[in-house]
């Protein structure tokens, strides 16, 4: 039986979608400024055609602009290179986001260091990145930006709680820790060779797994009334033959039991990353303008 609160990711995220559509509209009536978002998909991998196409079809929705840019997979690096900076100084163009993973030929480093960080709305761009772990604005991660906006609203006064984050990719796991850490969390990262890793997360207030490991977290880590926030996206294989159903890198049954909330997969912290996505580009929009956000907006 459940006896934890089930975070609503997706109903959230639909809400912040309205919010930043209202925004989009004003900004448009206000100003004159329609955003746009360039996608850029590399190859055909199919999770990844099914996520560049979500993403269109919620920028649209939103009075944005989207412009998708699909390449085959044998591309080489300077043709993307020369994509993005050419992105770069499109002026109807106010975020970028290259889809990764990318094909072995290209360096994903090099790419992302060719995009211009104020149209960087994925945040991963090392100037991005050095200003979150500084405390200077910037564009922050979509993945971890969702995540606390949806532990602000389970949790509310993070100060002083324990925090931990599974995983320390630079992509969620070590923004994450950044995040948890300015709103005053005591923070601990653990990975792949932290020893006694159930005794680290049953000390956890709030924990956030993102290491891409199936169910990975079992219901006895967690510690009574915790907050699990459940970041991993894991396809596996289905009760029927053929079938494959998601899981996160949490034991959710086992966890609910457990914790005092915890996101589902899906429709917890997913959509969260793609109305951040919008978030960000709306951000970016503004800056790039000069337009002060009103009081009422968030992040
Ligand atoms: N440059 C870049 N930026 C990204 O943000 C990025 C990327 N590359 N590469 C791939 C990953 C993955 N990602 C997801 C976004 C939303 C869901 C999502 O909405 N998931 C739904 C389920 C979708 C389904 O059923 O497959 C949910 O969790 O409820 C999942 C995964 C963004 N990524």
């Amino acid at each position: 039986m459940t006896k934890a609160r089930i975070i609503d990711g997706k109903g959230f995220a639909l809400d912040l979608r309205t919010r930043i559509a209202a925004q989009v509209a004003a900004l448009k009536e206000s100003h004159g400024v329609e955003p746009g978002l360039a996608v850029v998909l590399v190859g055909n991998d199919p999770a990844s055609q099914v996520y560049v196409r979500n993403k269109g079809q919620a920028t649209l929705a939103a009075g944005m602009q989207s412009f998708e840019h699909k390449l085959p997979d044998t591309v080489d690096q300077a043709t993307l290179v020369a994509l993005v900076e050419r992105l770069n100084r499109d002026p109807a163009v106010n975020g970028i986001l290259v889809q990764l993973p990318l094909p072995r030929q290209i360096d994903p480093a090099v790419v992302i260091a060719t995009i211009d960080p104020a149209k960087d709305v994925d945040g991963f761009h090392v100037e991005n990145a050095g200003r979150l772990a500084l405390g200077l604005p910037g564009l922050v991660p979509c993945t971890p930006l969702g995540c606390m906006m949806l532990l602000r609203d389970t949790v509310g006064d993070l100060r002083g709680l324990r925090a931990l984050v599974l995983g320390r990719s630079g992509i969620v796991g070590k923004p994450m820790a950044s995040l948890l850490l300015a709103a005053d969390c005591t923070v601990t990262v653990a990975h792949s060779r932290t020893r006694d890793l159930a005794a680290e997360c049953r000390r956890a207030d709030i924990l956030v797994a993102a290491v891409g490991r199936p169910e990975m977290v079992r219901g006895d880590w967690i510690k009574p009334g915790a907050t699990v926030i459940d970041v991993g996206i894991n396809r596996v294989a289905g009760a029927a033959e053929g079938k494959t159903r998601l899981v996160g890198d949490v034991d959710f049954a086992g966890a609910a039991e457990v914790a005092g909330a915890i996101t589902p997969v899906p429709g917890g912290v997913g959509p969260m990353t793609i109305a951040c996505l919008l978030l960000n580009t709306l951000t970016a929009t503004r800056r790039q303008n000069g337009i002060a956000a009103p009081d009422d907006a968030e992040a």
